[in-house]
């Protein structure tokens, strides 16, 4: 029998804008002001001429509408990618905030009240951050519709800078405890608001990619705190080193923020339509002025939809809305499901243990094996980024959760086999050694951080598409708050599970969950790759309908790909609706 401690590795406008085309194409299949999406009728659609539809688009508002329009020919301009890459710092703090800790709960050793941190003591350490992160992730969206989403993020960045600077000065349990929980409200609010951020300025066609990279930063975030906590391992006080390289992203993005705007959408919102103006000329600086005043009206109608004098009355009332509009329901109930499949299935407890497991089959160096398990993360949601627009969401969380299933249910078998059991905080293993059902859990688990990136790690970040514009602050918090609240409860309970049902029993109830995962997206996530947002919401109006949603969204590829040889004459004509 071996003994192995177990430690933690990381831890209206109406449609009457009637585009203009040197070529001749369908104009109305091409850029259709589409509102109504009459997913059940028969009837024959003039406007589009290739097969049996049973989608007829009929014309009224669509707050996107412009955007296709002034996106035509256009390649992604600077502005928004610095915008993108700006904001998504806020994914990269995340994902390294959450990351360094692990190894610096590793190195800490007495630096803290002179005295071994026991294992709740660590758990304490590393669950605050989760805790401080649910809760701010409750008022950020509501706080993103008030102040900003730009000044919310600035605001993260306090707060990133105040936990650093506690912690990386702290002497006892409870100053390290309390800058891991004031850490955790800026990773909440940037959680929140950098995906939701990237959405408002994202031209549709690339709003997919475009959040990813917000994934992107994310991963690779965790994977670089990996990689300077396996470095700084054994330098004396390396803890604090790590935790005040988290100054430089923090530093970098609230100075980058000084000279960049917000987005258009929140100006708006404010009535500062100018700014908005702006901001989109920048962000589109081939169209016309015309598209951009329009677009800048599209919005502006849409705001006004939003009940209540005060933003407190229109918080409120989004928060009814949200409940009651059976397709905002809907949307709340596929986003904060995501979000729950995405934590409950056990990648973060599995990136936690990986340390212990590889130490069972053999691996005397587990840091670097972890850095293999979160490289292969980063990889595969660099995989996501282009797959996500081009093969589509669903299709992308298909295959993900099968493959996550059948690895969660090989590690559970191999842990059966391998001998593996929980006495207190202590494993006792029955078969040490470089054993093949060690190689098994080793292999299962790269493949199964494989399928969850491409997946599930990283399409419920794309929540903010899934909510019109009057609940999306609303209806993202709800659904991040749902991430932390998993992070937490499985961050919570993980060491528990594997002393009352054994690391075999732990794996297969993933495995389950992940199972009956599959059976919910199959049924009630519906394909948004390409769709306008109005679209979206059209299509959760009278239930999920997955298959009108496919239909659709591979309609809006094949005028994507048709719109890109065309050339766009900013003449418009403009007729009342
Ligand atoms: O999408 C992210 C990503 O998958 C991270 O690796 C994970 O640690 C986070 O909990 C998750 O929200």
């Amino acid at each position: 029998m071996t003994k192995i401690s177990p430690r933690r590795d990381d831890e209206a406008i109406s449609s009457t804008i009637v585009p203009q085309f040197k070529d001749d194409i369908h104009s109305d299949d091409t850029i259709s002001n589409h509102n109504d999406i009459d997913i059940n009728s028969d009837s024959d659609n003039e406007n589009f001429d290739d097969d049996d539809d049973r989608i007829v688009i009929r014309p009224v508002n669509d707050e996107d509408d412009t955007s296709v329009m002034i996106t035509f020919n256009q390649s992604v301009s600077p502005f928004i990618i610095t915008l993108t890459f700006v904001a998504s710092i806020s994914g990269f703090m995340f994902g390294y905030d959450t990351g360094y800790i692990s190894s610096a709960l590793v190195s800490i050793g007495t630096d803290l009240d002179n005295k071994e941190l026991t294992y709740g003591d660590k758990e304490f350490i590393t669950a605050a951050t989760s805790l401080g992160a649910l809760i701010s992730s409750i008022f950020a969206g509501v706080a993103a519709d008030m102040y900003g989403r730009k000044p919310c993020l600035m605001f993260s960045n306090v707060m990133f800078l105040i936990g650093a600077i506690l912690q990386i000065s702290a002497s006892n349990f409870w100053q390290m405890t309390v800058g891991r929980l004031i850490m955790g409200f800026g990773v909440g609010i940037g959680s929140l608001i950098s995906p939701l951020f990237i959405s408002e300025i994202a031209p549709k066609m690339l709003r997919g990619r475009l959040t990813v990279i917000n994934s992107l930063w994310l991963t690779g975030g965790q994977l670089i705190a990996y990689g300077c906590g396996a470095g700084l391992n054994h330098v004396h006080n390396g803890w604090r080193v790590l935790v005040g390289l988290s100054l430089i992203p923090t530093v970098v993005q609230f100075t980058f923020f000084f000279f960049l705007p917000d987005t258009p959408r929140y100006y708006v919102m404010k009535g500062q339509f100018d700014k908005a103006k702006a901001v989109l000329k920048k962000s589109y600086h081939d169209a016309p002025d015309e598209l951009i005043d329009l677009k800048v009206e599209e919005l502006a109608a849409l705001n006004s939809s939003i009940p209540g004098k005060t933003e407190f009355h229109k918080a409120i009332n989004a928060v009814k809305e949200l409940h009651t509009v059976p397709s905002n329901f809907r949307a709340l109930l596929i986003a904060c499901g995501l979000q729950g499949i995405q934590q409950f299935t056990g990648w973060n407890s599995l990136m936690y243990f990986s340390s212990t497991i590889f130490e069972t089959v053999g691996f005397s160096n587990s840091s670097a094996v972890s850095i293999v398990v979160s490289g292969t993360n980063f990889i595969f949601t660099l995989v996501a980024f282009f797959a996500i627009d081009k093969i589509g969401r669903r299709y992308i969380l298909l295959i993900g959760l099968p493959g996550m299933t059948v690895s969660l249910v090989m590690c559970a078998i191999a842990f059966h086999f391998i001998g593996i059991t929980f006495v207190g905080s202590d494993a006792y293993v029955q078969h040490s050694g470089f054993t093949s059902w060690g190689i098994i859990i080793i292999v299962f688990i790269i493949l199964f951080a494989a399928f969850y990136a491409l997946g599930i790690g990283t399409v419920p970040w794309q929540q903010s598409e899934l909510f019109p514009q009057n609940v999306r602050g609303v209806g993202t918090s709800f659904a991040t708050a749902t991430n932390w609240a998993g992070s937490l409860v499985i961050a919570a309970t993980f060491l528990t599970m594997l002393q009352n049902i054994t690391p075999t029993g732990t794996f297969s109830f993933f495995a389950a969950l992940s199972f009956v995962s599959i059976f919910l997206c199959y049924f009630c996530y519906p394909e948004l790759s390409g769709l306008e947002l109005e679209e979206v919401q059209t299509i959760l109006k009278d239930g999920f309908n997955i298959k009108a949603s496919k239909e659709l969204a591979e309609r809006r590829k094949k005028q994507a790909a048709r719109v890109q040889d065309l050339k766009f004459e900013p003449t418009q004509e403009i007729t009342e609706a």
